[in-house]
């Protein structure tokens, strides 16, 4: 009995990253299947596409959006666009089982405002994809924190400081946890490393990550 009793204690466990950013382990498992379909319905109105850098490469990364605006990327920069512009149509709604889960997360993670999340980036990894060293900064807001959650195959996430050459940590992270980075942390460099082949029964070999940002 205390041996399971244990186990899932680890499993909900709060890990501290850096100021203000913390590992809300096993945060989003309750929800990742209803999370998973909802994924399904929005890619099914706005696809995963691979997004091309300003420097003209192609993301490894497949990538949608849901909410008031999504990121986009194309030759001309990195940009919100209220409009898909694959489809010429609105991004999908954001549902209610993922404002909520941003939401009750900031609150464990210690910020207590309401969250008004513009934009949901949905990101899809198969093995191999990556995420360079970077920073969430297209935001006209960098005060509310970033909320980021991990379903599927894991990966290891790489988290820096504000500059690009400051010392970074790595942490594995798998289904159902999530990251939430703010206050001095909110604009932390940050990245995903290649995806090992691994098999998810959610997911076969694909990670999904979802990333809650309030862009005004
Ligand atoms: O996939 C992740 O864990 C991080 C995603 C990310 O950094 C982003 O979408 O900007
Ligand atoms: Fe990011």
């Amino acid at each position: 009995m205390s041996d399971l009793f244990d186990s899932i204690e680890t499993e909900r466990r709060t890990e501290a990253l850096a100021d203000g950013a913390v590992i809300l382990r096993g945060f989003a498992l309750d929800v990742a299947s209803e999370l998973l379909a909802q994924i399904d319905t929005i890619s099914a109105q706005s696809p995963f596409r691979h997004l091309i850098v300003p420097g003209g490469k192609r993301m490894s990364v497949a990538m949608t959006n849901c909410g008031r605006l999504g990121w986009v990327s194309d030759t001309h920069g990195y940009r919100y666009e209220a409009i898909d512009p694959i489809t010429q149509r609105a991004w999908p709604a954001l549902p209610r089982v993922f404002t909520e889960l941003a939401q009750q997360a900031a609150n464990a993670a210690g910020y207590h405002d309401e969250l008004s999340t513009d934009a949901c980036l949905v990101n899809r990894y198969e093995p191999g994809s990556r995420l360079t060293l970077h920073q969430d900064r297209d935001e006209h807001d960098v005060q509310a924190p970033i909320i980021s959650v991990s379903l599927g195959v894991p990966a290891i996430f790489v988290f820096g400081r504000n500059t690009r050459s400051g010392p970074t940590k790595r942490s594995r992270l798998v289904h159902g946890d999530v990251v939430v980075w703010g206050g001095v942390s909110r604009l932390a460099y940050h990245g995903v490393q290649p995806i090992a082949q691994a098999q998810h029964p959610a997911t076969g070999s694909l990670r999904y990550n979802l990333t809650f940002r309030k862009v005004f």
